[in-house]
């Protein structure tokens, strides 16, 4: 169970001017917290925060409250992050990808060939696994790049627009695998253009013109 919080963080690209200013935001075991706001409004920036890719340049981010460091830290605190780009290997099957990550985070060859063959079967991609990332479609792709951070077992899962190339059901059968991911205890958070897979989550967490804002917060004691 890991907290992760940004306490009056700004945040900013090497020498460039801040993408972010005083974000204060604490994602909680248990809960699916949406990112929303328009193209360029900061969402992919603030997920790599929470990544331990991108440090504050000022305020604090932290992991059960210590700081968060840098993403070799964040990954041995459980951070896992799905990538708006997917992030797979082209030159590898959809298996071979999972099988990879798992094994990188010290898994043994038994147990990442049993957690990729559930994880793809979670994201219905069973009968894909031996296929190359570039014979598969988009929405292919997409569902490989998750179920590659399922494998992961993250205590943190950071989702960036994981279903934006997905249709209805497809994207139905994402946001049920990322609430089972917060009913086993993880904290999750989805980046997401799409209001209706927002409006599955607990929270929002709104972003435009470099400002943060709660359109839904969690219930009093919530
Ligand atoms: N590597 C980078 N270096 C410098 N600036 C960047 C970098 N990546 C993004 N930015 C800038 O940061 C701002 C926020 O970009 P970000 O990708 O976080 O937005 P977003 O809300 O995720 O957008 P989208 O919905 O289009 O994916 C933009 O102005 C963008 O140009």
């Amino acid at each position: 169970m890991t907290t992760l919080t940004l306490a009056s963080a700004t945040i900013a690209y090497a020498g460039g001017d801040p993408v972010l200013g005083d974000v204060s935001l604490t994602v909680r075991p248990g809960e699916v917290l949406a990112v929303t706001g328009p193209s360029g409004a900061g969402k992919t920036t603030l997920l790599w925060a929470l990544a331990g890719l991108l440090p504050p340049v000022s305020g604090r981010a932290t992991v059960d409250g210590t700081d968060l460091g840098d993403r070799d830290h964040a990954v041995s605190r459980g951070v896992v992050l799905i990538p708006q780009d997917n992030g797979l290997a082209a030159i590898l099957t959809a298996a071979e990808n999972v099988v990879v990550a798992v094994i990188a985070a010290g898994g043994t060859a038994a147990q990442a060939r049993r957690d990729t063959q559930a994880a793809l079967e979670k994201v219905g991609l069973s009968g894909h696994g031996d296929q190359l990332i570039e014979e598969l479609s988009g929405g292919q792709q997409q569902r490989a790049a998750i179920a590659r951070g399922l494998a992961l077992r993250g205590d943190v899962v950071l989702a960036d627009e994981v279903t934006s190339e997905l249709d209805a059901a497809n994207r139905q059968r994402v946001m049920d695998l990322l609430r089972a991911e917060a009913d086993r205890g993880a904290a999750v958070v989805l980046a997401t253009h799409d209001p209706d897979a927002a409006a599955l989550c607990d929270r929002e967490l709104h972003l435009r013109d470099g400002v943060a804002q709660w359109t839904r917060e969690a219930p009093p004691g919530g």
